[in-house]
């Protein structure tokens, strides 16, 4: 679907409860599924990229029922897993996939996946070359280390392993099937991912031993069911973070969010940039902490985002992006080649719908560069059917002059289906 958006002299204002988190979502779905009993899930996201975990596991042979946002997992341990009937339907959705072919790559058959044209394009390799050393055994139908292909699990041996990219997906493969074999499974990562892996084995009575950046697993673990509140999704509750810092005017609470210190990124860059916002840590949900953030509209300027920073703000690049278009200066945003194996190449997304709303912008390889201040007219951009890209866009239109077509926005349902019932909630549209 093309949409147009225009709020000018709109500003943000109002409390929100951000849906659930889609990485402890899908997270939730699988230890779950691994463990003994009923597992309770409130508060689950239910979109697009959650749906294909629920799916697969069903077509695995686990009972899994769903009322409103709660989820319930009937767990039988992986032992009760049977070969499905047809191939696994991963759809757009990489943590599914990446984190499916760790646990499938345990199991003493053979499974097939598919997905949509972009998750098609996406590198598997990241996954499917350690799985291999561990003893899977992987063919691709198609290009090599590429959707549609097949995994014929069984008889792994507990590799020691270095990952050569900073990424949670590969890191929680590896240790899903180091847990589900016999010996030790080590992984070192160079620079901190979202630990949510390690966090929920714990929740579900399992061990891990974290030492700096090497995490060890023994396998063969008993799981026992748990009861799971999942935190807001912070990687959601920074478009409204973007927007009320953008916007002159606002003010916003977002209520009951995840703040992981390994998903913090945007919110600790924003701060060094002058944003006023604040978060209160209240509670901890298992291992998770959760809290309240407040973000008012504030004077920026630009800052050095580090290395070791990317992974914990890596889905909030693009958003990240825009907010500089606003501050004072050059900003140079480093080392996110990651981005270009998402969804769609996020680099080259942001700079095309960044330029067409009129911002100075450029990128390299691993680089983007914005310069700010710059009044956005608007115009007509392309989501590149990227969920991520069509939200930034749309925060984009709040600070627009001029409209905003975006096209393919029907892909937001892929990890935030409430987004425009939270929109609607919080813009308030001013008198001329
Ligand atoms: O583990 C996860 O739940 C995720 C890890 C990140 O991917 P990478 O591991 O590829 O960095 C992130 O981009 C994705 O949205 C969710
Ligand atoms: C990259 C993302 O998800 P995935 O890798 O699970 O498709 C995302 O949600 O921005």
């Amino acid at each position: 679907m093309t949409e147009q958006f225009h709020y000018k002299r709109a500003s943000i204002s109002g409390v929100v409860r951000v849906p659930g988190d889609k990485s402890i979502s899908h997270r939730a779905i699988m230890f779950a599924s691994l463990a003994y009993g009923e597992t309770v899930i409130d508060h689950f996201l239910h979109s697009e990229d959650c749906r294909r975990t629920i799916e697969a596991f069903k077509s695995l042979g686990v009972h899994i029922s769903e009322s409103g946002n709660q989820v319930k997992v009937l767990g039988r341990g992986v032992d009760s897993f049977s070969q499905p009937v047809s191939a696994l339907d991963m759809g757009n959705s990489g943590t599914t996939t990446r984190l499916m072919l760790g646990i499938l790559s345990s199991l003493p058959f053979k499974v097939n996946l598919t997905g949509d044209d972009s998750l098609s394009k996406r590198p598997m390799g990241r996954v499917i070359n350690p799985l291999t050393e561990m003893g899977a055994e992987f063919s691709s139908l198609n290009e090599e280390n590429k959707l549609p292909l097949s995994v014929n699990g069984g008889h792994l041996q507990p590799i020691t392993y270095h990952l050569p990219v900073d990424s949670a997906q590969v890191k929680s493969s590896i240790l899903l099937a180091g847990l589900l074999i016999n010996g030790t499974t080590t992984v070192i990562e160079n620079n901190p991912t979202r630990d949510h892996t390690e966090k929920m084995l714990s929740a579900f009575g399992g061990l891990i031993e974290i030492n700096g950046q090497q995490i060890k697993i023994i396998g063969k673990q008993t799981l026992k069911s748990a009861k799971i509140t999942v935190p807001g999704d912070i990687s959601s509750a920074a478009f409204w973070v973007a927007a009320a810092v953008i916007t002159p005017g606002s003010h916003l609470v977002l209520e009951q969010v995840g703040v992981n210190p390994t998903r913090m990124g945007f919110v600790d860059v924003l701060k060094r940039m002058g944003a006023k916002i604040t978060v209160t840590v209240e509670h901890y949900i298992g291992d998770e902490p959760v809290g309240t953030i407040e973000a008012s509209y504030s004077e920026l300027v630009p800052t050095t985002v580090t290395e070791r920073e990317i992974p914990s703000m890596v889905d909030e690049v693009p958003l990240l992006a825009l907010v500089a278009t606003q501050s004072q200066g050059e900003m140079k945003i480093n080392h996110i080649k990651e981005l270009r194996y998402k969804e769609t190449d996020r680099i080259e997304a942001t700079v095309n719908i960044l330029q067409n709303l009129g911002a100075t912008v450029s990128s390299s390889e691993d680089q983007m560069v914005v310069n700010g201040p710059t009044d956005l007219k608007g115009g007509s951009v392309q989501s590149k059917n990227d969920h991520r890209m069509a939200m930034m866009a749309v925060i984009a239109s709040i600070i627009s002059d001029q409209p905003v077509t975006i096209d393919q926005t029907d892909c937001i349902k892929i990890s935030y289906p409430t987004f425009f019932e939270d929109l609607r909630s919080i813009i308030k549209e001013n008198e001329l």
